[in-house]
């Protein structure tokens, strides 16, 4: 399998190194150059396979070979044996063809686990084969950043700097990041939004003198690997819904455009996805693409659902590369013109093709407090503000109510107890074992200007195990 940038100027890459990479020299995004497809009667004979032996056989064609198969059968046991639920991905009836598909029980209570927890054992095992340290540096609207930590805060040959938006993401998060001290890893809070801080990694992989030569890695969905590693849950909960033989709806509560764009990919390698829904919350650049072809940039919005306070959204360019035909050149284009105007549109018949699948919907403060008073009154689950997102997107959207409808589950609403004290939710809901002393441990962190150069200096004066590189 090779992989192709978005942008059609880059050089192809094998899995491994696309692993090792962010965004590509060409500014694009690395996707495969073509899709796996597996047949209805392949589909089928998955049904009641373990989390982590479901994975092996849809993540497989991805790896093709660059990781031995008994290698990798190793490391997804490992990856899923982590999570605290017996089905690692537990999918939970509210009512009727109503479900919840929880992926928040890894170790950072968010879905970010089940690619990061991969993630974090993939580098390790590939850098200890080349003998190779890299630095990473990640943005986080709060739940990248922990999962990101706590997937490689034991691999030998990492450095990984996590950039944050200062006093923008809730305390939880804040110290789900701060509290885990080794010396090869850093917190920076950046006095500016998620945009600023994913535009400082972006401009980083663009130019990477100040890294002395060390390799730069992505831990951001910009890495393929993150992408793959979340198609899998797709499959997990269709087949237990009747798929491939029945066909299944998802609404996902979507920022960065990377959950759902895995949910198009299953789609795209057989899975029968009949309906795909982007739930935003104010920040809503991706539904006014979606109900009005109109992907123009905005002032980005704090909301009670924070990690979703994403203006431009990563994983749209590689939607728009399939749109166009998968030419580069045009994709360059569009992106390039975005960059200089703020403003993108498609042509009407790529517009009216995207519509086939996708739904939209953006969500307020005030009706996600109310869908999460609603549903716990209605089933007795509390759910957090952004999978509220997706379930209130998912009753006013669903083309169906004769097919199964299923809500991403992105977080624990412990992480965000500001909306479900708003929501008037009385009931205490207590952080696990692991992290029932999170407010009593030490926190250590950076707060910088919104400056590159700032932030570029303390990643070369850091980057060696806290030393210079
Ligand atoms: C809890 C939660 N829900 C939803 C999202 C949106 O996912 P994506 O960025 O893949 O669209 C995020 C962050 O990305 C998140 O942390
Ligand atoms: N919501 C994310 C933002 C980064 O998204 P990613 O999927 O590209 O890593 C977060 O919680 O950090």
């Amino acid at each position: 399998m090779r992989y192709i940038s978005t942008r059609g100027k880059a050089p192809a890459l094998n899995f491994e190194d696309v692993l090792l990479a962010g965004l590509a020299s060409d500014g694009g995004l690395y996707v495969p150059e073509s899709l796996p497809r597996f047949t209805v009667e392949e589909i089928s004979s998955w049904s009641g396979l373990a989390y982590h032996e479901l994975a092996f056989k849809v993540m497989r064609p991805f790896v093709d070979g660059c990781i031995p198969d008994a290698d990798f059968k190793k490391i997804l046991e490992e990856t899923y044996g982590v999570f605290a639920h017996q089905s690692v991905a537990p999918l939970r009836q509210l009512a009727g063809n109503e479900w919840v598909l929880e992926l928040f029980h890894g170790p950072t209570l968010a879905f970010k686990d089940f690619a990061l927890q991969l993630l974090g054992r993939l580098l390790d095992y590939v850098l200890a084969k080349r003998n190779e340290r890299v630095v990473i540096m990640g943005a986080t609207s709060g739940d990248t950043g922990s999962a990101a930590i706590e997937g490689c805060r034991r691999c030998d040959n990492v450095d990984i700097f996590i950039l944050h938006p200062h006093n923008r993401v809730s305390e939880v998060q804040r110290r789900q990041m701060t509290t885990i001290l080794g010396d090869n890893i850093h917190n920076i809070a950046i006095e500016g939004n998620f945009d600023d801080c994913q535009e400082m990694v972006k401009a980083s992989f663009a130019d990477q003198a100040f890294l002395k030569g060390t390799r730069l890695v992505a831990v951001n969905s910009i890495n393929w690997a993150r992408i793959m590693a979340q198609i899998v849950y797709y499959f997990y909960a269709a087949l237990q819904l009747g798929s491939p033989l029945r066909s299944v709806a998802f609404s996902v509560p979507t920022g960065n455009f990377g959950d759902i764009f895995a949910g198009y990919l299953a789609r795209n390698m057989g899975l029968p996805i009949n309906q795909l829904i982007v739930a935003t919350n104010r920040n809503d650049i991706l539904h006014r693409f979606m109900s009005g072809n109109h992907y123009d940039k905005d002032q980005l919005h704090p909301s009670l659902s924070p990690s979703m306070d994403i203006m431009v959204s990563s994983n749209f360019e590689r939607l728009l590369f399939d749109l166009h035909g998968r030419n580069g050149q045009l994709v360059a284009e569009l992106m390039d013109n975005f960059k200089k105007t703020g403003k993108l549109s498609v042509e009407d018949d790529r517009w009216t093709e995207t519509r086939k699948l996708f739904d939209s919907l953006a969500v307020s403060d005030a009706e996600t407090c109310e869908t999460i008073t609603q549903v716990f009154k209605q089933s007795g689950e509390i759910l957090d503000p952004h999978t509220a997102i997706g379930m209130r997107a998912a009753r006013m959207c669903r083309r169906s109510l004769a097919l199964p409808m299923v809500t991403l589950g992105t977080a624990h609403p412990v992480k965000f107890p500001e909306a479900v004290e708003k929501a008037g939710i009385a009931k205490n809901i207590e952080l696990p074992a692991h992290l029932v002393d999170l407010f009593k441990r030490e926190e250590r962190c950076t707060v910088l200007a919104n400056d590159l150069s700032q932030v570029q200096s303390f990643v070369s004066q850091h980057g060696n195990r806290g030393k210079p590189l």
